[in-house]
């Protein structure tokens, strides 16, 4: 029996995020360029004689059955082919709300672990499917690569992308719902398709992020902190925002700088999700 089956789940950002249109179920057509950053939830699994899924750890203010984690395990529930139990412990450094995708990302760790632990033998593809009846971005996690992505993220383009510092800047205590952006009257809906291979981070943008600081003064005033030292945007829906630096040393001396009231990470961007060679190596 597995005991303690402890799997990083990283966060993403997302280089740019274009809204190109909207389909008639109210959900929006994009265009972005996700790739997974050196910040970490751990989860850890272990498997238990009573045939239930336990869920401990800190994901605070979320129920049980709107965690995002138990939604996956429920979903490979019919393929289960064992009568063990399972046991998840998440230890949450992600921010939530915080675009960096974090509940997305946990439900896809537990989709890759949990169709080894139980035996599903589904393939990546079907989980990817599973995935995007979750939430739109866990189709990129559980594929775990660098990539451009359209539709609501469920067409992925793996790509490879040069290592970068990030400075990550979250307004303490902002949390942003991603369906309020979508549901603003204001909303850019229209951006031109881009073609990927010409894609240049200066000359695209978020079309969100209009919409997150005007409703958010302290996102702006975040962004207007990181502009001064570094090519800076926001992630997602909001409400971090990323500075670019070539520089491990260069991110550190910046985050000195913060303003009180900004929580701040520097991170490393990563060529693939820790995930999969996460387990491939435990699992072996
Ligand atoms: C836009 C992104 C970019 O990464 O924002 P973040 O959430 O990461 O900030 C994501 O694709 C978000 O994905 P995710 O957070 O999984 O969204 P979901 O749970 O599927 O959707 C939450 C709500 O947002 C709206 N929604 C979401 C995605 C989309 N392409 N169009 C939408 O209109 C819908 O109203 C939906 O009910
Ligand atoms: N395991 C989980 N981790 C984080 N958020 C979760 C989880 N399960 C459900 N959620 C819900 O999903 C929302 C979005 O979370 P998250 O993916 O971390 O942020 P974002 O969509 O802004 O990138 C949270 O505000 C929370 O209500």
């Amino acid at each position: 029996m597995i005991q303690n089956l402890v799997v990083q789940s990283p966060a993403k950002i997302n280089w740019f995020l274009h809204i190109t249109g909207q389909r008639e179920n109210g959900y929006h057509e994009l265009q972005t360029l996700f790739q997974f950053i050196s910040l970490y939830d751990e989860l850890s699994f272990t498997q238990t004689l009573e045939n239930t899924i336990e869920l401990t750890g800190d994901t605070a203010g979320v129920s049980k059955t709107n965690n995002l984690i138990y939604k996956a395990a429920e979903k490979l529930i019919p393929y289960k082919k064992t009568e063990l139990g399972i046991q998840i412990h998440c230890n949450k450094q992600i921010p939530m709300g915080g675009g960096l995708g974090g509940g997305s990302s946990n439900a896809a760790t537990c989709l890759l672990v949990l169709n080894k632990l139980w035996n599903c033998g589904l393939a990546q593809t079907q989980l990817m499917e599973i995935g995007v009846s979750l939430g739109a971005d866990v189709p990129v996690f559980v594929n775990g690569q660098t990539a451009f992505a359209e539709g609501i993220g469920e067409f992925l383009y793996d790509t490879k992308q040069s290592t970068q510092y990030l400075l990550i800047a979250l307004p303490e205590n902002c949390h942003i719902s991603t369906q309020d952006i979508f549901g603003e009257e204001n909303l850019c809906r229209n951006t031109a398709k881009i073609d990927f291979e010409q894609y240049q981070f200066a000359k695209t943008h978020n079309d969100c992020q209009p919409i997150a600081t005007s409703r958010f003064p302290l996102v702006a005033k975040t962004l207007d902190w990181l502009l001064e030292y570094a090519p800076s945007r926001m992630t997602g829906t909001g409400a971090c925002s990323f500075a670019v630096f070539s520089s491990k040393n260069e991110a550190l001396k910046v985050q000195k700088t913060a303003p009180i009231g900004i929580q701040t990470w520097v991170v490393e961007t990563l060529q693939q999700s820790p995930v999969l060679k996460n387990l491939n190596l435990l699992l072996k």
